[in-house]
């Protein structure tokens, strides 16, 4: 029964143990008042405790209150409403006696609730977000509190609105149906009350369990997997980048697509949607091989293309650190604050941002560190668990920055809870490219952040490693003089005659070197700097004197 706030009844709803429409016309829809409706029930069974269903029916409908009440003996009930007091808490009492429920004080904390909230600025949910509900098995990430936290974080960055989730404590998935059946139920209840029209799922589903999850619950299902090229198509700018997501969504496709019909029921836009594009449209398999085949080449070119500038990078002869982690680790701004304080030429990098696969194309700059040595310093794409192996294989190109630096650089934040499964994630990612070999120099982040009594000792993060904070900048510097220690030192200092009619060759001492003095003499510019080893054995014979330290 739903009644308004002068008691009188605005609507009654029968359901049975599985499905109860909810009231849904003349409900007031916003987020700055809420419903001036209430919702007093009764359950199958005559439980007199509120169900997770009731209470998201109550955070999602905006309820002054909704109450469950027990028809048989004892007379008693429970009621829950929105905290006055803070966002998105419920607050509950009960079972209590009829009396006792009737005597709390409601109207008091419907008009605290809309006091308070009016004077807060919430974003309303845009009407075009789409309703997300979130599903996953408990033992998924093992004594984590939140197993969810991290898909919503996705669900979010792909555009979604969270509107409830789900777990189960499992071993494995159901093979037919992921969750088992009696929660399958629950579930389909509770997509009713939220009015969701997204499931997402926090695992790659087989292609059978995708069809009959979509079938039992009506609405569309999306995995994991999907979820995440799907943020990486809205996010890819480069050429490189939108053929390589391209390529890992068409590799998803493949296998689920059973036919024209179903290819095209997927079609209408939104998430798991996005991506391949008209190709979609007329997608048989053999055209999606052909596709597949196409991009594939074009890939090449591109990789060949890095590969020529990885040669004109290394005829400059300078190192190359390559800075890897989680998603969100903080890559951005560590590389944003570098470059801001020791490019050596001025220098901009893209700023970090608060939401997952924020960078995906890599960009390269080059820092000075102390004693003048010059490095290059690229920033790539983040880690995630469970990373689509669709996606590893088709960033070839781009992870290969990675696996050709001399040093990485392995940004954690020390101060997210599952940072040291999220640091597992990262080694076994670099293990599976072939970089798990490399020197790696591990930074733990953020730690302007932590309880004074520091870092987690369970992060024992492997030698080398420092601890800073890209954001305040503390222990910055300490990162600059181990980074210097790794790397080693192949510079010489130079002294060389260069003649007026060869100019270009200063031009390429400032590019790869540190020039110290220049002079002009009657026959040409003298110029003492510091440059790598390997400059020094390609010249050609020029009159040039090598101090001692060679
Ligand atoms: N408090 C604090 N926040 C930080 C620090 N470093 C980064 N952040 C924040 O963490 C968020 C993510 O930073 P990014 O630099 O975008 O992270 P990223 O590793 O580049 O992320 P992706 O590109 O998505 O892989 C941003 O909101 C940053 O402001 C830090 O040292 N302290
Ligand atoms: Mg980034």
């Amino acid at each position: 029964m739903f009644a308004d706030r002068r008691g009188r009844v605005v609507d009654l709803v029968v359901g049975d143990a599985h499905t109860v429409a909810m009231m849904d016309h003349d409900i007031r829809r916003g987020t700055r008042r809420l419903a001036g409706v209430r919702c007093i029930h009764t359950h199958p069974g005559d439980s007199p405790y509120l169900s997770d269903v009731d209470l998201s029916a109550l955070r999602q409908l905006h309820l002054d209150c909704m109450a469950v009440i027990a028809a048989a003996d004892p007379h008693c009930g429970s009621a829950a409403y929105l905290s006055p007091g803070s966002d998105h808490a419920i607050e509950s009492i009960g079972p209590l006696s009829y009396e006792k429920l009737c005597a709390f004080p409601w109207q008091e904390m419907v008009r605290r609730y809309e006091k308070r909230i009016s004077s807060v600025d919430t974003t309303a949910t845009g009407a075009e977000q789409e309703r997300a509900f979130l599903i996953g098995l408990e033992d998924s990430v093992a004594g984590e509190e939140r197993p969810l936290e991290e898909l919503a974080q996705l669900a979010e960055a792909a555009g979604a609105v969270v509107v409830g989730q789900m777990t189960q404590r499992l071993e494995r998935p159901d093979r037919a149906t992921y969750l088992g059946s009696g929660k399958i139920r629950e579930l389909t209840l509770a997509l009713q009350v939220t009015r969701a029209d997204l499931l997402i799922v926090d695992e790659e589903l087989l292609p059978a369990q995708q069809r009959r999850l979509e079938n039992l619950t009506g609405i569309r299902v999306v995995d994991r997997t999907a979820l995440i090229l799907d943020i990486f198509a809205g996010r890819a700018r480069t050429r490189e980048g939108k053929l390589q997501v391209e390529l890992a969504q068409l590799h998803y496709l493949l296998p689920r697509l059973t036919g024209q019909g179903q290819a095209l029921s997927r079609l209408g836009g939104g998430i798991g949607t996005r991506g391949p594009g008209e190709t979609k449209l007329e997608t048989d398999r053999r055209h999606l091989r052909r596709r597949m085949r196409d991009l594939e080449g074009e890939l090449n070119h591109v990789r060949h293309h890095r590969e020529r500038l990885r040669h004109s990078r290394q005829r400059l002869d300078l190192p190359l650190i390559s800075m890897v982690g989680y998603t969100n680790a903080g890559k951005s701004t560590l590389s944003n604050l570098l470059v801001s304080r020791f490019a050596p030429f001025g220098g901009t990098s893209p700023a970090g941002e608060d939401k997952l696969f924020a960078t995906l194309d890599p960009t390269t700059r080059r820092i000075r560190l102390l004693a003048e040595r010059d490095v290059l310093l690229s920033d790539t794409v983040g880690f995630i668990r469970k990373l689509p192996h669709s996606l590893v294989r088709a960033f070839r190109a781009t992870l290969e920055e990675i696996v050709a630096a001399d040093l990485l650089l392995h940004i954690v934040d020390a101060s997210h809870p599952a940072a040291v499964e999220q640091m597992r994630t990262v080694e076994a990612v670099l293990a599976e490219i072939g970089a798990g070999e490399k020197p790696i120099l591990t930074v733990l982040n953020k730690i302007d952040r932590l309880q004074p009594g520091g870092i987690d000792a369970l992060l024992r993060p492997p030698d080398p490693w420092v601890a800073l904070s890209a954001y305040t900048g503390e222990g910055v510097d300490g990162l600059l003089e181990k980074i210097a220690r790794l790397l080693p030192d192949d510079r010489v200092t130079i002294d060389v005659l260069i003649p007026y009619d060869e100019g270009k060759q200063i031009h390429h001492l400032y590019q790869i070197g540190v020039v110290r003095e220049l002079t002009h003499e009657v026959e040409g510019v003298r110029v003492r700097a510091d440059v790598p080893k390997a400059y020094v054995a390609s010249l050609p014979g020029r009159q040039m004197t090598v101090p001692e330290k060679y």
